[in-house]
């Protein structure tokens, strides 16, 4: 990769987040996290909507001050060092504002300019056009570009200043599969010299790709972490999962963890095993139960599996 997307390491653990909590009157939208990033890192943070994943990007990036709890980022607490903070984190997503009226090239040197870069803005925007593969877009208003492509320019404005921490909050959303890989492999060379990086996402196969380590997040609170291995590892050893007709659906003897409409007439049920003998009785029960079935698969778990997984504990608990 070009030496210029090379970010010096300055803590060893550049994100520490602890006991944090974020009230909005009764509404207690992060209830206690506690979360660190190692340098070079990627934190996935997932969690269906609601679950305070937005809330947590943006006390990181100064843009919330916490209710309580300690936060910091590159050495720095994020409410007395907002200012220094901000210097040094990159931040992509809906809240990083680019000028409708100006191209891509003259919104990324303004940026470099405002990051204190002078005569070095326009040498970096370049670099980065080339790097990031925006040479098509280089030349054209913001406000001309598909949702997509101004995702492009949002991350590479966002590289501008050379942030030790980068924050990327749903970054493929709306990206084609080619553009959202291109995306993956940047953020594969940024870790590896150095960058940290803190990734929401609603693609668990995003996170399955980027993150050393997630989170889950649940009402406000971390409802799991580990390694996306580690997470799969929570729910057991196969998932079994077969489409069988809507109205057969009462005749299993078994119970299923999932069953999810996959067409008007036809469900699509998943069934957790712990090992591979258990996973061929369920296949027999279906069988014995007399219900005609298709697609059968048996798989490791995915994180999809971790999310229904978590999500029927949330339920129970
Ligand atoms: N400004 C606010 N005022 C009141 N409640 C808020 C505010 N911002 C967030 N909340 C509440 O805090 C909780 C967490 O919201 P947050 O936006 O962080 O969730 P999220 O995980 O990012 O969800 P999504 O995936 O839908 O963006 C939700 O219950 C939300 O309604």
């Amino acid at each position: 990769m070009s030496s210029t997307l090379l970010i010096p390491v300055r803590t060893a653990t550049p994100v520490v987040v602890e006991d944090l909590h974020v009230a909005f009157g009764k509404a207690r939208a992060l209830d206690g996290v506690d979360l660190e990033v190692r340098a070079g890192t990627t934190l996935g943070v997932l969690g269906h909507n609601g679950a305070g994943k937005t809330t947590l990007i943006k006390v990181l990036t100064t843009l919330l001050r916490p209710t309580t709890g300690r936060v910091v980022v590159d050495g720095l607490y994020v409410v007395t060092d907002a200012t220094a903070v901000r210097r040094r984190i990159g931040v992509t997503g809906q809240y990083a504002g680019l000028d409708e009226f100006l191209t891509a090239r003259e919104n990324l040197e303004l940026v470099g300019r405002l990051a204190g870069l002078r005569t070095q803005a326009r040498v970096r925007s370049g670099e980065l056009i080339d790097r990031l593969g925006l040479q098509d877009l280089a030349s054209r208003r913001i406000g001309e570009l598909s949702g997509g492509s101004r995702r492009r320019v949002d991350l590479a404005a966002s590289l501008v200043g050379s942030p030790s921490v980068l924050f990327l909050d749903e970054p493929t959303t709306g990206l084609d599969p080619l553009a959202r890989t291109a995306l993956w492999e940047v953020v594969d060379e940024l870790t590896t010299n150095g960058t940290t990086v803190v990734l929401t996402t609603q693609y668990l196969e995003e996170a399955d790709r980027l993150a050393d380590h997630i989170v889950v997040l649940n009402k406000g609170r971390v409802a799991a972490r580990g390694t996306p291995t580690q997470l799969k590892r929570i729910v057991g050893g196969k998932v079994v999962t077969a489409t069988i007709p809507a109205d057969r659906l009462h005749r299993l003897t078994f119970p299923t963890d999932a069953a999810r409409l996959v067409a008007s007439d036809q469900v699509r049920v998943s069934v957790t095993a712990n090992d591979a003998a258990t996973a061929a009785d369920v296949v027999a029960r279906l069988v014995s139960d007399d219900v005609e079935f298709s697609d059968l698969d048996i798989a490791s778990p995915s994180l999809d599996d971790v999310f229904t997984h978590i999500a029927l504990e949330g339920a129970l608990s």
